[in-house]
């Protein structure tokens, strides 16, 4: 089942490990541990292993951005927006190198507000490609909608033009507008498909609908089998299966029972298999470019909870990168 060859990523195929330990997209300590964790489990060995050329040059700490984020009002409802500004064009930049490479970058998060980076480097290098967004949440709120102010609930807003610096929701002062880097990336709503939604937001279920967005929750899941689901999003955004395909993987898509460790679980959530179904699935494409897997949160729940969360993340990897059953 594993495809010959990749379609965008040459021989010898290699992955490049971006560890990004960044919680500033949301409120709970200890998600910055998440990349710390996955790399510590030997993800790395376990995708030589598979055959992949490995770099790893360390996680990307962000220590100046953090140090000229010291003071880092709200603005409107954004929390910490200017830290998660800087930190998400510095994640772009390192991704987009990786990709221009021809490497695949596989970025580990931390918040999934690091999204907005790897998805605009992973368009840098292929500006056709789509989004497969594996979420229990939409992440689409705009700073408008947004109850929380968490940026990790809005990503896709900012990615998809929903929401641009000029509309922060508040005065800004700044020399340079947070968020004006990405007024330049644009990636349409009809490259972008969702799977395993289960707590979306009024704001975003209306943007869902306005912008007719492939968005297929656990009721699909349960009417139509994840097999089919997966078919489904790939004949909405990539009906030719030719583009090139990011997958943006968070956690929390699973059920709170398979991946406990992360900060904003919702019960009724996709299986072990039918999470690692969509991954096998997308490999098989050989359409894959980019994986990110956020929102591990090894500080949360017991150490048999964040083991078991740790392993799982790992094993989705491997399965996005190729494992197979048999
Ligand atoms: N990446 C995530 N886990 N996002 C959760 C977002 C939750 C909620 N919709 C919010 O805007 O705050
Ligand atoms: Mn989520
Ligand atoms: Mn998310």
């Amino acid at each position: 089942m594993s495809p010959q060859s990749l379609k965008f990523i040459p021989e010898p195929r290699t992955v490049a490990i971006v560890g990004c330990p960044f919680s500033g997209g949301q409120h709970r300590l200890g998600v910055d541990e998440g990349p710390i964790h996955l790399v510590n489990a030997g993800l790395g060995q376990q995708l030589k292993d598979l055959g992949w050329q490995v770099e790893f040059d360390g996680h990307h700490q962000f220590e100046d951005i953090s140090a000229a984020c010291q003071s880092d009002p709200p603005i409107g409802k954004l929390k910490n927006p200017r830290l998660v500004s800087n930190v998400t064009e510095a994640v772009a930049k390192v991704v987009g190198g990786h990709a221009a490479k021809g490497q695949l970058p596989l970025t580990l998060g931390g918040d999934h507000s690091l999204a907005m980076g790897t998805i605009a480097g992973t368009l840098s290098k292929h500006p056709d490609a789509v989004v497969i967004w594996i979420d229990a949440h939409a992440d689409i709120n705009t700073p408008e909608s947004t109850d929380s102010g968490n940026i990790h609930g809005m990503p896709l807003a900012f990615l998809t033009s929903l929401a641009s610096s000029g509309n922060l929701g508040g005065v800004v002062t700044d020399e340079v507008r947070p968020f004006s880097w990405l007024d330049k990336i644009h990636l349409p709503t009809s490259r972008l498909a969702y799977i395993g939604l289960r707590d979306v937001d009024a704001g975003e279920k209306a943007v869902l609908r306005e912008h007719n967005i492939a968005a297929y929750s656990m009721h699909e899941v349960d009417r139509y089998g994840i097999g089919k689901v997966v078919e489904m999003a790939l004949d909405r955004v990539n009906p030719g299966r030719r583009a090139p395909v990011h997958l943006s993987f968070d956690v929390d898509a699973l059920d709170p029972t398979v991946a406990p460790s992360t900060g904003t679980p919702v019960r009724g959530g996709l299986t072990f298999r039918e999470g690692h179904y969509i991954c096998e699935r997308l490999f098989e494409t050989g359409l894959v470019v980019a994986v990110d897997l956020m929102e591990v949160n090894p500080s949360l729940k017991d150490a048999e909870s964040v083991e078991q969360t740790v392993a799982v993340g790992c094993s989705l990897v491997r399965a996005a990168l190729g494992e197979t059953l048999l």
